[in-house]
């Protein structure tokens, strides 16, 4: 059996809420053990620097450059995760040493898949010299060199929580995992383990946008806005046309591909509800591209809170024969599974195994990634 590793995994999400940290134990292969988890939530100021942020990346033409806003932010960004390493080690009683390796998302400013250009910021070997602890960041690179999408990367480790699923929940149909954070991908199962995996489509960042621009709130809590709407069809169908739904080839997404409707189209709550049921139909609709239909849907990410997107996604899948679950109900931490993930993919990185596989980013080949930074300063890409 290949030796055991600890691990804390570091996201910052595309709905750019909040830091989420994680610790897992793992062979980075079928074992994994998972640890504590703690979301830390950003304040308005600096999500306000990212939306600033995610502006001064446009122009970018090249991963490394920094216009604008960027550099510092990304400084910032960087130093407020070393905090959440710090105190997350504080509260768990744990010490540097007990860490072996901290697998770091950072935030995404830019995702160009067509241009093979993605852009996380996030300083690697400054969060390894600030924790004293090894960071592997940069997970998403080689893979767009090999003609991967960047995205998604959770697949491999939903294969790996799907081995440890209760059996009566996968063992005769295929399990799908769905991710609703700002944008929503899904994992595949299939009952021989094989993988599919891609983004489904806008997840929470349509409603986020809808509300803060109508009620000045960051979220529709539980859904409380959109149960007092109705689902407006022609909107709705506007954004189920998109051909991001109809094209053939399964593209990954960045947060500015879908836009909020405008001021005009519908009141607060008909717009809240309609976004609801067009992030649930959307996942629907994008599972049509799976290679069988799913048994049973398992949901993470902050949209699984609101009540709206649940039941929709419910109904929708019952008409399919299928049932809906919170990754709560299979016994798994639907908030911090994202976290989880990068721990396990760090440890999947240092041992130099793949990451993502053609079944999963449309990669040519199954591939390794990450860059490896240790405490000392030395930095090592990977592959080499
Ligand atoms: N109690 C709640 N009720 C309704 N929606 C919620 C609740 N809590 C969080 N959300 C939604 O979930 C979002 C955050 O989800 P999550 O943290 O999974 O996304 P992320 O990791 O930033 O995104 P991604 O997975 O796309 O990178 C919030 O922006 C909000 O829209
Ligand atoms: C470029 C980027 O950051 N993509 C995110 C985003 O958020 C959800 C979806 O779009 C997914 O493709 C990905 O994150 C998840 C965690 C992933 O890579 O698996």
């Amino acid at each position: 059996m290949a030796e055991m590793k600890t691990a804390i995994g570091l996201m910052s999400g595309t709905s750019m809420d909040g830091i989420d940290i994680a610790l897992v134990r793992t062979d980075g292969r079928d074992t994994v053990e998972r640890g504590p988890a703690q979301g830390i939530a950003y304040d308005a100021k600096f999500r306000t620097r990212l939306k600033q942020a995610l502006e001064d990346a446009t122009s970018i033409t090249r991963r490394d450059q920094r216009p604008g806003t960027l550099a510092a932010v990304e400084n910032e960004l960087t130093l407020r995760h070393a905090d959440a390493v710090r105190n997350f080690l504080n509260e768990n009683n744990l010490q540097p040493a007990d860490i072996d390796v901290i697998g770091f998302h950072g935030q995404t400013v830019l995702h160009r898949p067509d241009a093979a250009l993605t852009v996380q910021l996030g300083d690697g070997a400054l969060l390894a010299h600030e924790t004293g602890i090894a960071v592997v960041h940069d997970m998403r690179a080689n893979d767009m060199v090999h003609g991967g999408q960047g995205a998604p990367l959770i697949p491999v480790y939903h294969a790996a929580l799907a081995a440890g699923l209760p059996a009566h929940l996968h063992s005769k149909r295929p399990v799908v995992f769905v991710n609703i954070g700002g944008i929503s991908n899904l994992t595949f199962v299939g009952t021989d383990g094989r993988i599919v995996a891609y983004d489904s489509g806008p997840g929470n960042t349509l409603i986020d946008q809808w509300v803060e621009a109508h009620a000045g709130i960051p979220y529709d809590q539980g859904g409380m806005i959109a149960s007092e709407g109705r689902v407006l069809a022609d909107l709705a169908d506007r954004y189920l046309s998109n051909p991001f739904f109809t094209g053939t080839r399964r593209r990954s997404l960045d947060r500015n591909d879908f836009s909020p409707p405008t001021g005009g189209d519908a009141s607060l709550e008909d717009g809240a509800r309609t976004l609801a049921y067009v992030t649930a139909a959307a996942i629907l609709k994008s599972s049509g591209h799976l290679p069988e239909r799913a048994g049973i849907y398992v949901v993470c990410g902050g949209g699984r809170l609101n009540r709206i997107i649940m039941r929709d996604l419910a109904e929708l899948a019952f008409a399919d024969e299928a049932t809906v679950i919170a990754a709560e109900e299979a016994g798994l931490n639907g908030d911090a599974m994202e976290a989880e993930a990068w721990g396990y993919l760090a440890v999947r990185s240092v041992e130099g195994l793949p990451l993502t596989f053609p079944g999963t980013t449309g990669v040519t080949e199954p591939v390794t990634g990450g860059v490896l930074n240790t405490p000392g300063g030395a930095t090592r890409s990977n592959p080499d």
